[in-house]
């Protein structure tokens, strides 16, 4: 056997008594070889996780043996697990590298599935146009609320569906607004009902109650609504804004409601407590009712909460103004609406891509007006969006998503980045893991709080399961932020206006493209420039078709290009015993630095039984998420095509957990026994407990212990608004609440 081919590396272990040697170079018999070639292709072929235990292959102590006093997993000074001169039997990542003898590849190269050519049809993406040449001041608005618009907004120029909305609203019309995300939505709602209000003839009285509701799915939403609001009503202080948004104590926002609130901002969960809980709150002189974000207010998890206060309103007051706003108002949305509505216009910005003799391109459409599925479910994706997908084999994502966050932005300056993940679980354990190494342990700033230096970059996080003031102090940190990362889950997806954000990055794919636009919307914002990454498995790999047919035109960038960032900084180089030369710069140095980038997540997540524990608990919320994506997706996203063992080195962990193998055989045996029906009612009911969990109004206690016992919000939470008719239907939250056919 050639020298190279035995390699010996030293592994460092925290309280390992003697430094330990591995051998994993000594030949085996070929039949052997041959048999466990075999056995590694039937699992791969039928898509079955292998035995948890890979001890041959996993270089490792058990946990057990490194457990004890916790350490921090540091570059410098740590070396990959031996290396196995094993040949690679698979891997996209394989293919291009020329099968020399005496190659040294680490188990995280092996066996991997291949990662199939991306066939992307060509499509031509909705293109809107943003700004329009007309002044706020053309309008028949008030003087002070123009000026109010210049001087305090900054802004001069109308955006195309301010210009095509506001004139409508004023009308006192009813309407359903779609736009492209970051278009100026909000103030093309915003602006007709100052007007409206601050020109009725009896002046408004603070203990008038509300005059304008404005509903919207998150508390960051409702609170970054609340604050354009107040700006837009600095001139016209008799009317008082007001937002509801849980995480404030309850006696003191019944207090603020019994003295009156005019302009009243909120999630549907919160006000509902308040409708069954609060005497003062009356809806007698609603003039403006607003559902921002509609596509999901009117989805599956609010349904109930949006039947208690359509009742509550239907019951005091008729005669209102309705406006459905979203980026991706859906063919079922647009029906309900149709139904419900007075009359309503249906507003959205032409298609700059479209013939403008053609008919279809018309800026406003009567509701009746008739609209074909393909054009309602095409969504408009701002011009300046650079959209990629990597496809990377489930061993390799953790160590692809840290490369990715070190070459924005350790190696590049100035980017902003939002990571999406499926579950409050995983943004926790990726958050504390690349806190503690990425960063560098003792260099690590203080939570919640980013660096201020250039060369730095630090890590938020935001999901529904953290208290309401830290959610809010992370939002306003990192709207304020210059650089930075922030991990979070779908809470953020929606209408956030976070500014300057480069990078949008999708480590779990999500559940409707609906969710995807508006994922990505998060960047290129009103005619800004912005990316986005998508990261899939090899057999997600045709959800890029699923977006094509919603015309998502998406590019592929190659996990070796991320990879080959590593080679950028010495610290991931592999310490070489005497006179070993490292390699010129080339895949096999790029695969020797991510095995030592992927040693230290292990090390790190091995340091004590509290980590392992936490990072086999992500695993399981991670599967959980996926066991949630719609039956249309499921013939790609589907647990029984996960390799367990693999995307368990996703998390760290040099093995699947044993349990967890066990809890998915429990969970296909009993699905096998379950009639079709009855499984698909449990799982929609599941939704709602994740979905109303990840939204909750922060007053109800039954929700802490939903919290507990699911993740926050899985991908299939994030149901096409589409299925609204459906899920009305089947009754998910087994209750009688239903929408009134005329709920609006
Ligand atoms: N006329 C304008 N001129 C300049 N900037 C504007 C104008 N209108 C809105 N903006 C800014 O554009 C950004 C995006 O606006 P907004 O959040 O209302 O978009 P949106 O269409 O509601 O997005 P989303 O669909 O993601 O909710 C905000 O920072 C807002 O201040």
């Amino acid at each position: 056997m050639a020298a190279t081919d035995r390699v010996l590396l030293h592994v460092p272990e925290p309280r390992a008594a003697a430094p330990r040697t591995r051998t994993f170079s000594r030949p085996r018999p070929a039949r052997a070889r041959r048999q466990a070639e075999a056995t590694k292709r039937r699992y791969r072929e039928s898509s079955e996780a292998p035995p948890a235990k890979r001890r041959s292959e996993a270089s490792c102590l058990p946990a057990k043996k490194t457990a004890g006093k916790e350490t921090q997993g540091t570059f410098q000074g740590k070396a990959p697990k031996t290396f196995s001169p094993k040949k690679s039997s698979a891997g996209g990542s394989d293919r291009n590298q020329e099968r020399k003898p005496g190659i040294k590849t680490s188990s995280l190269f092996k066996n991997n599935p291949e990662i199939p050519e991306l066939h992307r049809p060509v499509v031509k993406q909705v293109q809107e146009k943003v700004f329009t040449s007309d002044a706020f001041h053309e309008l028949d608005l008030h003087p002070h609320l123009i000026s109010t618009i210049n001087s305090v907004l900054k802004m001069s120029s109308m955006t195309s569906v301010q210009k095509q909305s506001i004139p409508v609203l004023l009308e006192g019309r009813d309407a359903l607004v779609r736009s492209q995300t970051g278009s100026g939505k909000t103030l093309a709602y915003c602006i007709p009902v100052v007007q409206s209000l601050q020109a009725m003839e009896s002046k408004i009285q603070r203990a008038d109650g509300p005059y304008a509701l404005i509903l919207v799915p998150t508390r960051e939403l409702a609170l970054q609504s609340f604050e354009t609001v107040q700006k837009l009503l600095k001139p016209f202080t008799w009317i008082v804004p007001g937002v509801l948004m849980g995480g404030e104590k309850r006696k003191s926002e019944k207090a603020r409601i019994r003295k009156g609130i005019n302009i009243l901002i909120s999630t549907p969960g919160r006000l509902v407590d308040h409708i069954k809980s609060t005497k003062n709150i009356h809806f007698s002189r609603i003039r403006w009712l607003i559902l921002d974000e509609a596509d999901r207010i009117l989805d599956l998890g609010f349904e109930k909460d949006i039947t208690v206060i359509l009742n509550a309103i239907n019951a005091e007051c008729q005669g209102r103004q309705n406006v459905l706003l979203s980026a991706t108002l859906t063919e079922g949305v647009a029906r309900l609406a149709d139904i419900s509505l007075h009359n309503p216009v249906s507003i959205s910005v032409p298609d700059e891509s479209h013939d403008r003799s053609d008919p279809k391109s018309r800026v406003v459409l009567e509701a009746s007006a008739p609209r074909t599925g393909s054009e309602l479910d095409s969504f408009a994706i701002p011009a300046g969006l650079d959209q990629h997908v990597t496809v990377v084999p489930s061993k390799l994502r953790l160590v692809s998503l840290a490369a990715f966050i070190l070459q924005k932005c350790k190696f590049e300056r100035d980017q902003k980045m939002v990571v999406f993940f499926s579950s409050c679980e995983l943004v926790e354990f990726h958050y504390n893991l690349f806190l503690q190494t990425l960063l560098g342990g003792s260099g690590a700033p203080a939570q919640g709080r980013l660096p201020s230096a250039s060369t730095q970059f630090g890590f938020l996080r935001l999901h529904g399961d953290m208290e309401q003031e830290e959610r809010t102090a992370v939002f306003q940190e990192f709207s304020r932020s210059k650089a930075g990362v922030l991990l979070c889950t779908d809470v953020a997806a929606r209408g956030l206006d976070l500014p300057q954000v480069t990078w949008i990055v999708q480590y779990n794919a999500p559940a409707s493209p609906a969710e995807y636009i508006h994922r990505i919307g998060r960047t290129a914002r009103i005619g800004c420039r912005g990316s986005s990454l998508l990261i899939l498995a090899p057999s997600e790999a045709e959800y890029v078709n699923s977006l094509a047919s919603h015309k998502i035109n998406i590019s592929e960038i190659k996990m070796e290009d991320i990879l080959s960032v590593l080679t950028k900084d010495d610290c991931f180089k592999r310490s070489r015993r005497g006179n070993q030369k490292s390699h010129a710069v080339g895949p096999q140095e790029i695969r020797e630095r991510a095995t030592v980038l992927q040693t230290v997540f292990e090390d790190y997540v091995h340091s004590s039984e509290r980590r392992v524990s936490g990072a086999k608990k992500a695993l399981q919320s991670f599967i959980r998420a996926y066991a949630t994506y719609p039956r249309e997706l499921k013939h790609i996203f589907h647990v029984r095509l996960l390799h367990l063992g693999h995307v368990a080195k996703s998390f760290g962990l040099r093995d699947a957990p044993k349990n967890l193998s066990a809890l998915s055989v429990k969970k296909k045996k009993a699905n096998l026994k379950r009639p079709d029906l009855q499984r698909r009612t449990q799982s929609r009911h599941r939704l709602a407990e994740i979905l109303r969990s990840e939204y909750s109004s922060g007053m109800e206690t039954s929700v802490a212990k939903v919290k507990k016992q699911s993740e926050c919000a899985g991908p299939g939470s994030q149901r096409p608004a589409s299925a609204v008719g459906k899920k009305q239907a089947q009754k998910p939250h087994g209750g009688t609440a239903r929408l009134p056919r005329k709920y609006l």
